[in-house]
């Protein structure tokens, strides 16, 4: 395995709806082929599709197949985090391409994730938190769900983490746009200079 690959690990939480799709969709857009999202839910779903004959790509998207499983794969995941905290956060960063040099996680819930990244990348892993006022997030679906929205998977990371960078996505295209420039900016000096001349 190559030690300086990548050189990048941005690690995206927030609440429901915050944006944390929108907002890796658009840094992924912005940074290009260099760049790739990784979730940690797609290994769990994988493996659990693969253990009980599942369709994966339907327990990926928002399907009610999807709903069906949703308690047992709950459960399952549980129980793998419990015997291997960090199984999901390394199966879902196997056999990346080198070409993806900044990596997007745009899934971490819990402190075992954050940790994990900050363990084995160090500084190259920087942690964002997505943040958007709760009506803002209600205009965009959100709807509090006893027993989610108030579980570990949801409220993990609500304190004691220091983030490396706070993204504030209201709804306002330019100031999302202009945090995102800063946030590849203060990035840029150690690790996407980097990248440019890898790439160039
Ligand atoms: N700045 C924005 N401008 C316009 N639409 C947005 C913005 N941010 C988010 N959205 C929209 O709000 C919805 C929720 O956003 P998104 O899926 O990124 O949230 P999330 O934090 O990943 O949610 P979840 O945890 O439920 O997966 C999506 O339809 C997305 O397109």
């Amino acid at each position: 395995m190559d030690s300086s690959h990548p050189k990048a690990v941005l690690v995206f939480s927030g609440k429901r709806k915050s944006g944390k799709d929108f907002t890796c969709a658009l840094l992924k857009e912005r940074l290009g082929d260099v760049c790739t999202i990784l979730t940690l839910s797609a290994p769990l779903k994988c493996q659990f599709a693969e253990i009980h004959g599942l369709d994966y790509e339907q327990l990926l998207s928002a399907s009610s197949y999807k709903e069906r499983y949703r308690h047992d794969m709950v459960v399952w995941g549980e129980k793998k985090r419990n015997e291997d905290p960090s199984i999901f956060c390394r199966l879902a960063t196997l056999d990346v391409s080198t070409q993806h040099k900044v990596w997007l996680i745009s899934d971490a819930r819990r402190k075992t994730d954050v940790a994990y990244f900050k363990e084995t990348y160090s500084d190259r892993a920087k942690l964002v938190r997505v943040q958007a006022d709760e009506s803002i997030r209600a205009s965009r679906g959100y709807v509090f769900k006893k027993g989610v929205d108030d579980s570990e998977t949801e409220c993990g990371l609500d304190e004691g983490v220091l983030w490396d960078y706070v993204i504030t996505n209201n709804g306002d295209e330019d100031d999302l746009d202009r945090q995102l420039t800063q946030l590849i900016s203060s990035i840029q000096d150690g690790l996407i200079n980097e990248i440019k001349t890898d790439v160039s």
